[in-house]
């Protein structure tokens, strides 16, 4: 292994209460909002074919066009209670708020910027009501916070000389200040999400985002952030140049999902998703695939089943309200949850054999082992294989609580037949299982 002073500083996963609980949240609520959704995707006239929150970079969206939209952000039907109730009938246990994108205006009255919602109409923080919602909703909340921030005067994406090593300082304090401010304003806050940490600026300084980790650490012990902040002294991110994990989780997975338990080696790690193919800001106009409200179960539990969090976006408009897709995919989301939700809460890699018809989930550190199925054979009997010295003592489908009588088909083999093949939403199947050397006889197995 290479020496490093600037690369990861534990090997494995944090052991910690603030890390359990968020490991056992499993499912978050991703809402990116901000000056963006003004234009929402248009401008002039015309559509922009990018994400919503990067039009600023599009060569039809003149900067100083961009840059005058905070005059306008008004967002008068914004009812952070709502939001806090909807968030918490999806089944949604935390939620990552974006603070600031790369744009750079503040979504709080910072005292550091001018370029803040304290300079809009709305005038007031928008952070503190959402958080004190959420909070009470039992909703943890984690702020979203871009390094990149193309309004701030010192920004610089890389240092070419001198001028440029001095302004980008001044941008290190000035990043400094507004995260210790977020945590003094907002203390229960559970965790940063950073983004904008690919410019040469940053990397190159795997120091100060080093220090940066190990000083918001010291604000706010058990605080808990991933893998997008730091970048060794070789320039190495999310993994350092001796490939470990930095940060306490891989936030790599962005609208894209392990295989298989071999792609997250080990790691804590979470899966941020988009609902259409890539907008996080709000865009007017949705184009390509919209995913469905089973695509987005699908994804959830396989993010479970491969020991991950699994957070699905939402972007809100202008004026404080979701648009319909959004408000109903919340809605079916959450009718799935109220009935299964056991399955994801406190979900983790099962470590039985991958079957087609869908995705083992087993409750930590329980024998309690769900299927999650999305692909009824058409046999209409599902196949278990079960590790070595481990055996069923229990089967029942978790909805009707109706118990099923699993068939032995081979060594630690079974076939569990589904009352019907027919399902619009998946079906969860509660296994109870034991494991040991001198264990009794499963209740399936045939007596010798
Ligand atoms: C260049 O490719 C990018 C850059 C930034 C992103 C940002 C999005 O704006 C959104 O905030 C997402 C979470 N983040 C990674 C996405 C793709």
């Amino acid at each position: 292994t290479i020496a490093l002073i600037h690369g990861a500083h534990r090997m494995g996963n944090r052991t910690d209460a603030d890390m359990a609980r968020w490991r056992s949240l499993r499912f978050g609520q991703f809402i990116h909002w901000g000056l963006y959704a003004i234009p929402g995707g248009e401008w002039n006239g015309k559509t922009y074919n990018g994400a919503a929150e990067w039009i600023r970079s599009w060569k039809e969206m003149p900067h100083e066009d961009y840059d005058k939209l905070y005059r306008q952000f008004n967002p008068v039907n914004f009812n952070p209670q709502q939001w806090a109730a909807q968030a918490k009938s999806m089944g949604a246990k935390y939620m990552i708020i974006t603070t600031k994108h790369h744009d750079g205006f503040c979504l709080w009255p910072s005292k550091y910027s001018k370029y803040t919602i304290a300079s809009s109409p709305w005038k007031k923080d928008l952070l503190g009501p959402m958080i004190e919602a959420y909070n009470k909703a039992g909703i943890d909340v984690h702020l979203y916070f871009s390094i990149i921030d193309w309004n701030h005067p010192d920004y610089r994406a890389s240092l070419k000389n001198a001028a440029d090593s001095a302004a980008g300082k001044r941008f290190q304090v000035f990043v400094k200040n507004q995260l210790a401010e977020l945590l003094q304003r907002y203390p229960t806050i559970k965790g940063f999400w950073f983004d904008g940490t690919w410019d040469d600026s940053w990397k190159n300084d795997g120091a100060f985002s080093d220090e940066l980790e190990q000083y918001l650490q010291s604000l706010h012990p058990g605080l808990v952030m991933g893998s997008r902040l730091r970048a060794d002294e070789k320039g190495a991110r999310h993994f350092d140049s001796n490939g470990r994990l930095m940060g306490d989780y891989e936030q790599g997975w962005e609208r894209k999902l392990p295989a298989t338990i071999d792609d997250v080696h080990g790691n804590d790690w979470e899966a941020v998703m988009t609902v259409p193919e890539n907008q996080w800001g709000y865009h007017a106009k949705w184009a390509g695939h919209v995913k469905t409200v089973n695509e987005i179960l699908e994804m959830l539990v396989k993010s479970v089943s491969l020991n991950g969090n699994f957070v699905l976006n939402f972007g809100p408009k202008a004026d404080g309200t979701y648009r319909t897709e959004e408000q109903q995919l919340m809605t079916g989301i959450g009718q799935w949850m109220k009935v299964n939700g056991d399955a994801i809460y406190n979900g983790t890699y099962a470590g039985f054999e991958k079957q087609d018809w869908g995705y083992y989930i087993r409750k930590a550190g329980t024998d309690s082992v769900y299927m999650v199925v999305f692909n009824i054979p058409v046999s209409g009997s599902l196949r278990v294989k079960l590790p070595a010295r481990t055996s069923l003592t229990g089967a029942s489908v978790l909805q009707s609580n109706a118990t099923l009588t699993p068939e032995l088909i081979g060594r630690n083999e079974y076939f569990i037949h589904l009352p019907n093949k027919t399902t619009d939403s998946p079906v969860v199947i509660l296994l109870k299982t034991v494991t040991g050397e001198n264990k009794e006889k499963g209740s399936f197995e045939k007596a010798k």
